[in-house]
């Protein structure tokens, strides 16, 4: 059987993929699919970090949030993802995989805090390590915790798992004539605007040298097709 290419990543699930078909929450049996897709990897021996987004939570309180200051309405969205980190983690210890999930916002009692040498630690003793609260800080997201975090891991490659199957020239969503790339690099992505990934994510990334594989997690084996090298979504890089 061939090798994986990596030998570790770091992968950003999308909070909102979570929510399947449901209008926000976690659906049960959705979780259950990706984490059988993470659980697949794992089994390869790859060293896996995951940054899990919010937006299935956030977005179901947001209407609430209107007319809230900015920071204390992006607290809540790091609460959300602490969340989906604790049913994430949960749902692994299901089948079988130990998972430590590390905040990086103060809340010991409910899980440990991020200390990079300790996430090193977890990775190379096989444990997958959920990072939680993103980066800690208003103003930012998930996705910009992911290249913070990938970059501090020493990732190979930020995998971004959302539910479209790559970066388009506009959001396939609204325009059913967008086009997908096979490969874009991280200035035509800030260039063009396109809004998959943030452009301080983007850009942490490109200076960084850490390359972004943009894909589907709705996809049935795309995260392993991905982890193998295999041609699946768009390669973002310098
Ligand atoms: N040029 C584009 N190419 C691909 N997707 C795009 C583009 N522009 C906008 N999008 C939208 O960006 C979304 C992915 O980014 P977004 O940050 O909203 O979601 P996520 O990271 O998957 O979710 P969450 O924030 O809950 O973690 C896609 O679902 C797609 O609709
Ligand atoms: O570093 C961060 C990460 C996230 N937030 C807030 O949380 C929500 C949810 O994150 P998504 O990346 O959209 O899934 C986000 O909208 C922010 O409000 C943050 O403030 N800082």
């Amino acid at each position: 059987m061939s090798k994986p290419a990596y030998k570790r990543v770091l992968l950003k699930l999308s909070g909102e993929a979570l929510m399947g078909d449901d209008p926000y929450g976690i659906n049960r049996a959705t979780i259950e699919r990706m984490v059988a897709d993470v659980a697949e990897v794992a089994k390869l021996g790859v060293e896996l970090a995951i940054v899990i987004g919010g937006g299935n939570i956030f977005r179901g309180v947001a209407p609430g949030a209107q007319g809230m200051d900015r920071a204390t309405a992006d607290y809540m969205g790091m609460l959300a993802t602490v969340m989906n980190a604790l049913a994430l983690a949960d749902a692994m210890r299901h089948v079988g995989i130990t998972a430590r999930v590390m905040s990086a916002i103060g809340i010991e009692q409910v899980v440990e805090p991020y200390v990079r040498p300790k996430a090193l630690q977890y990775l190379e003793e096989g444990k997958v390590v959920v990072f939680a609260a993103g980066t800690g800080n208003p103003f930012f997201t998930t996705d910009t915790a992911a290249a913070l975090r990938g970059s501090e891991i020493s990732a190979e490659i930020v995998l971004k798992a959302t539910k479209v199957d790559g970066v388009y020239t506009a959001d396939p969503k609204k325009d059913p004539h967008a086009t997908r790339f096979e490969t874009i690099t991280f200035d035509e992505a800030i260039a063009k605007h396109l809004q998959v990934m943030d452009a301080t994510a983007f850009a942490l990334c490109r200076d960084q040298k850490l390359p972004i594989k943009v894909f589907s997690i709705v996809k049935p084996g795309a995260l392993m097709r991905v982890v193998m090298g295999e041609d699946e979504g768009t390669l973002v890089h310098v």
